[in-house]
């Protein structure tokens, strides 16, 4: 099943720096591990704003949930899904 997923970064003026960024670190190899598996399928950064737009390739809503709340940023983040389906016109086989 595929999502679209909308991440709104909100890190706080006064969160620890050293914190912030071993964090984000993180984020960026499970983003990396993620994509490397098929599973996060694109990311794309919204021009002049701390948002992605990302799609996910998951089995179910059980496993998006699990894999979002997971994510070494999400108590920074406010998070949109938006279900997709296959579009009629769409030309990819692994639209789906
Ligand atoms: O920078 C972001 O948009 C948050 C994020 C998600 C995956 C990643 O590597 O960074």
């Amino acid at each position: 099943m595929l999502f679209q997923v909308t991440m709104d970064v909100r890190i706080p003026l006064d969160a620890d720096p050293a914190t912030i960024e071993r964090l984000k670190a993180s984020e960026k190899q499970r983003c990396a591990d993620l994509m490397a598996a098929g599973t996060w399928r694109h990311i794309w950064r919204v021009a002049g704003r701390y948002r992605n737009v990302s799609i996910f390739d998951v089995a179910d809503n059980g496993e998006l949930h699990d894999i979002l709340m997971g994510l070494p940023l999400f108590p920074y983040m406010a998070i949109e899904v938006t279900p997709l389906c296959r579009h009629p016109s769409s030309i990819r086989p692994d639209d789906r």
